[in-house]
């Protein structure tokens, strides 16, 4: 894996030498909009069918949050999607259709990083997914799965006629709340504790990730989803990494003082949310487990890819026993 300097490809592992022992997630750096609800001073495209493309990895939890909300928000004949190989080596993210990648119909670029220099030849920082890529500017527009749910959840209802609302304005303050543990100390808590160089950096992050995960665990005790009766993007962003957890996190990222299997709660809640109709087809354990197991060398060196655990995500779930709405729809 490595980053563009000046439009210059790097083969290089993050530096974590630089802060200590700790895995620092640089910020995404392309962040326009689609749609009228941008938010201030950020600049906005026009939401057209058939304009915009999706790149995105099938292994990747933040590019998965996506992959969930187009399909949820009914988008797929309006917005195409590519995905990259799994394997992610050398030359960064790649389209090559012989090691699993759906190949890039719309750009024909061999390596995920093209498309930043396509967009800005000096590009300089990582090359992550997912992207949204607009075909009528030849550019990316937005490179941060955060602003890509939202933008999913609302610019485009006039053509698909989809009202379900992912974030309703009056759980918003509940929803941002719940986002930011849930970020800091599970989404990314996974990536800070797994790629920690020092044996206390990895234990701080570690815990603070299991003691997040107990907070989840007593909150959905008590109520459905996390902010309440509703089915919000807080869900969709939990549960792209309590699928990944007891497959890979659990074993490659050391997060391992528990499995999602032994919380009652999380453990039920994630079935659930599996069997939401259309959740399931976005999940793909192999390119997960082999992503992560064969791309990280400096974790796994061999690359030899386990054969467990097993998971049986349609068990059935218990979480009927909580009151649930389902999503909530805009009103016209
Ligand atoms: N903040 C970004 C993070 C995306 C991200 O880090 N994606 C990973 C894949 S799981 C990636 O592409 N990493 C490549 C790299 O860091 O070089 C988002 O949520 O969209």
């Amino acid at each position: 894996m490595g980053l563009l300097v000046n439009g210059e490809w790097h083969d290089q592992w993050y530096d974590t030498k630089k802060h200590g022992g700790e895995f620092v997630r640089e910020s995404a750096q392309l962040r326009d909009w689609v749609g009228a609800d941008a938010p201030d001073g950020v600049l906005s495209h026009p939401a057209e069918a058939d304009r915009y493309h999706l790149y995105v990895s099938l292994a990747c939890p933040w590019a998965h949050r996506i992959l969930i909300m187009r399909k949820l928000k009914g988008l797929e004949s309006l917005m195409g999607v590519s995905h990259v190989s799994p394997l992610m080596l050398g030359q960064g993210w790649t389209y090559d259709e012989d090691e699993g990648s759906s190949g890039d119909p719309v750009n024909g670029v061999t390596y995920h990083r093209e498309l930043y220099t396509l967009t800005d030849p000096h590009y300089t920082g990582r090359v992550t997914v997912p992207v949204l890529w607009d075909k009528k500017r030849c550019a990316i527009v937005n490179n941060e799965s955060a602003d890509l749910l939202r933008i999913l959840n609302g610019a485009f209802d006039e053509l698909t006629g989809n009202r379900l609302d992912f974030y309703p304005q009056d759980l918003r303050e509940e929803i941002d709340a719940v986002n930011a543990d849930v970020y800091d100390h599970i989404n990314n808590g996974v990536y800070k504790s797994g790629f920690a160089t020092e044996q206390s950096v990895y234990e701080k992050h570690v815990h603070a990730l299991f003691e997040s995960l107990e907070r989840m665990e007593k909150r959905l005790s008590q109520q459905r989803y996390l902010a309440g009766e509703w089915l919000t993007e807080a869900d969709i962003r939990l549960f792209t990494t309590l699928v990944r957890f007891d497959a890979v996190y659990h074993g490659h990222f050391k997060c391992n003082l528990k499995r999602i299997e032994d919380f009652p709660n999380l453990a039920n809640y994630l079935r659930e949310l599996y069997q939401w109709p259309g959740v399931a087809e976005t999940v793909n354990m192999d390119h997960i487990q082999h992503h992560y197991y064969y791309s990280h060398d400096t974790i796994n060196p061999t690359r030899i890819v386990p054969a467990g655990p097993l998971l049986n995500f349609n068990r059935p779930h218990d979480r009927e026993r909580l009151p649930g709405q389902g999503v909530r729809h805009k009103s016209k």
